[in-house]
């Protein structure tokens, strides 16, 4: 590991690391209890200290009610953050607790209780402290799972989430340096278990790093890849931009419909139709991104009735309705679907 993966994190690069948010009326801290987002919070806090004017810190830590220890360590978070002057608060997570799925469940409860907490405090923006290894495992978890190109990179350091900017100001920071900071600042933190818990695939992953890391695959070969793939992403949103205005995608007359001529759309390359479709249909379908393998699915279909010229095909994707009918290619809302009940 280069030595600067050790060393404690400076004043003068902190000031680099918040300088995007600077501006902000206010900011909340996602703060866990776990040694990066104390990290984060020991870190703006000194950052906010050394300005005259500059944003309201809130610290928010979310109560899962799934761990018998995370009330603790609730209240450790409230009295650090006590300590250097930020105020804190507390947000439980109340709702049903799913079977299945339970961490991606409390992941989107997370959020929302973190974007409420943002707009009750007036502020514009959410810091999380993902680090560089987050990223890396994310993309390794992509890449098993065979994402695309805007699933390879991986978290952005900027996005828009429930009405607020989700900011990552750590995303380039591996989480030794939070540490070390931690250590010589000689500040306590949570270690939770769950962390490790086999029983879920991002600790298996986790465990794999160190053998990964030997053969050349470190975190920080990993989340430049994740960079990169965000590049090459952005620049494809630009090129689908620019033909979604050629084919004028959108039905003036009536903004819940789309619809684009067959032979212009075929004319397209591959990652932009899919990219075009994929716009359609979560526009109309409100069912959350479709899947890129249904979607490739769909475009394979499509293609197929195009070049035999089929003159109909109608299939359902996502609460969305897309058909092919004399020579254009229709992206409606499905009909509400009907209860089995009755
Ligand atoms: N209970 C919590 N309360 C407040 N913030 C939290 C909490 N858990 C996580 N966070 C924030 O989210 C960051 C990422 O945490 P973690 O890696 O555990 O999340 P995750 O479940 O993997 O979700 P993600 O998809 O956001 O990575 C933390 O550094 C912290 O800023």
């Amino acid at each position: 590991m280069p030595d600067d993966d050790q060393s404690p994190i400076s004043a003068q690069q902190a000031k680099r690391l918040f300088a995007d948010w600077k501006a902000a009326p206010a900011i909340v801290l996602a703060v866990s209890g776990g040694p990066d987002s104390i990290a984060l919070m020991w870190l703006a806090a000194r950052w906010r200290r050394a300005m005259t004017r500059g944003p309201r810190l809130i610290a928010v830590t979310v109560d899962h009610g799934l761990r018998s220890e995370a009330a603790r360590e609730a209240r450790d978070v409230k009295r650090l953050a006590k300590d250097l002057d930020l105020p804190h608060r507390t947000l439980r997570w109340t709702g049903v607790k799913p079977k299945t799925g339970l961490p991606a469940a409390a992941r989107a409860a997370r959020y929302r209780l973190l974007a409420k907490a943002a707009r009750t405090g007036g502020a514009t923006h959410i810091l999380t402290a993902h680090t560089r290894d987050d990223q890396a495992e994310t993309l390794l978890m992509r890449m098993l799972r065979g994402s695309g190109i805007a699933g390879l990179a991986a978290m952005a350091r900027e996005s828009e989430r429930d009405g607020v900017q989700l900011a990552r100001p750590l995303l380039d920071i591996p989480k030794s340096q939070l540490i070390a900071t931690l250590n010589r600042a000689k500040i306590a933190y949570a270690d939770d278990p769950s962390n490790r818990d086999a029983s879920y695939t991002r600790p298996r992953l986790r465990a794999l790093m160190p053998a990964l890391a030997e053969e050349g695959g470190d975190s920080r070969n990993l989340a430049r890849l994740a960079s990169r793939l965000a590049r090459a992403n952005a620049a494809l949103e630009v090129l689908a931009d620019g033909a979604e205005r050629y084919l004028a995608l959108r039905d003036r007359n009536d903004a819940s419909r789309f619809g684009f001529d067959a032979t212009a759309f075929a004319g397209l390359a591959e990652e932009i139709r899919l990219r075009l479709l994929k716009r359609a249909i979560d526009r109309v379908g409100h069912e959350g991104p479709v899947e890129l393998g249904k979607l490739e699915a769909l475009l394979g279909a499509l293609d197929r009735a195009i070049a035999d010229g089929q003159p109909r095909l109608k299939q359902t994707l996502a609460g969305a309705v897309i058909g092919l009918v004399q020579g254009r290619i229709h992206v409606d809302p499905a009909p509400p679907r009907r209860s089995r009940t009755g």
